[in-house]
């Protein structure tokens, strides 16, 4: 058997993640902090050795620019870059741009945990019109049909898996170390997939920003135990902090 690895690492820290904001696919940047959550991860990349041979990301800017700066300070900034919508956040719909404690507020916490983190109930469909929208944004020319307006933990792994069988499984497979930045929800996807979490189990798994996660692989591409966090303790922390957003008392 032949051991593959794979990094995961979701963006650091972006402005409206500092909002508290429901972001998807709006094309926010990173803050100061972001940008430092993104610097240390590169750092645990190179004090552990694991350097990556080539880079898949979202076409979302807060998630390359946690690639490039993670992968300069792990001194790979050079390594092939691969970038597609597969990899986006999950499109939040009509919650885009809205605040999350309180929208928990205004419906409740139930539904507010439907829309954050069922299996397969997508948000309100968001309009054209909406100024949080990307109908026309030159980047996704070309997905047409496929361009989401709103979508469930589901769908997100019904678009992902394409994905992750061809280019980043094509990539494995000819032996390379693999880094994916990408974002809370198409990372959790992907976690789901590797590790066969239950579809109502998934809804209490949180990724913390900015901290790499390792996963060795078979020949099959199937993970060979749990993912590791290169900060253990900081991940348990980070993810717990994702956990309480609808909380008003947490900001
Ligand atoms: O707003 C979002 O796009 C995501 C990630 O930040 O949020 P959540 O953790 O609520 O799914």
């Amino acid at each position: 058997m032949t051991e593959r690895t794979l990094i995961l690492l979701r963006h650091g820290q972006s402005e409206w993640n500092a909002l508290n904001l429901f972001t998807g696919w709006v094309d926010v940047r990173l803050t100061n902090l972001g940008a430092l959550e993104a610097e240390r991860g590169g750092a645990l990349l190179r004090e552990k050795g694991l350097l990556p041979d080539v880079l898949h990301t979202s076409l979302l800017t807060r998630a390359i620019q946690t690639a490039n700066i993670a992968l300069d300070a792990a001194d790979r900034a050079w390594i092939p870059v691969h970038r597609d919508w597969r990899l986006n956040e999950r499109h939040y719909g009509d919650l885009q741009g809205k605040n999350k404690a309180e929208t928990q507020e205004q419906y409740g916490e139930e539904q507010f945990m439907e829309w954050r983190r069922s299996f397969d109930v997508p948000p309100p469909v968001i309009s054209d019109e909406n100024e949080y929208s990307q109908a026309g944004d030159p980047r996704y020319a070309g997905i047409d049909a496929e361009m989401p307006k709103t979508e469930a933990l589901k769908n997100v792994i019904d678009r992902l898996m394409p994905y992750w069988n061809g280019p980043i499984a094509d990539d494995l497979n000819a032996g390379k170390t693999v880094l994916v930045t990408a974002h809370g929800n198409s990372l959790r996807a992907l976690v789901k997939h590797l590790e066969g979490i239950g579809d109502d189990e998934i809804s209490s798994l949180n990724i913390p920003t900015g901290i790499p996660l390792v996963y060795k692989l078979n020949d099959q591409l199937e993970a060979i135990g749990k993912g590791e966090y290169l900060d253990p303790e900081a991940a348990a922390a980070g993810a717990a902090a994702v956990a309480s957003q609808g909380s008003k008392e947490e900001q």
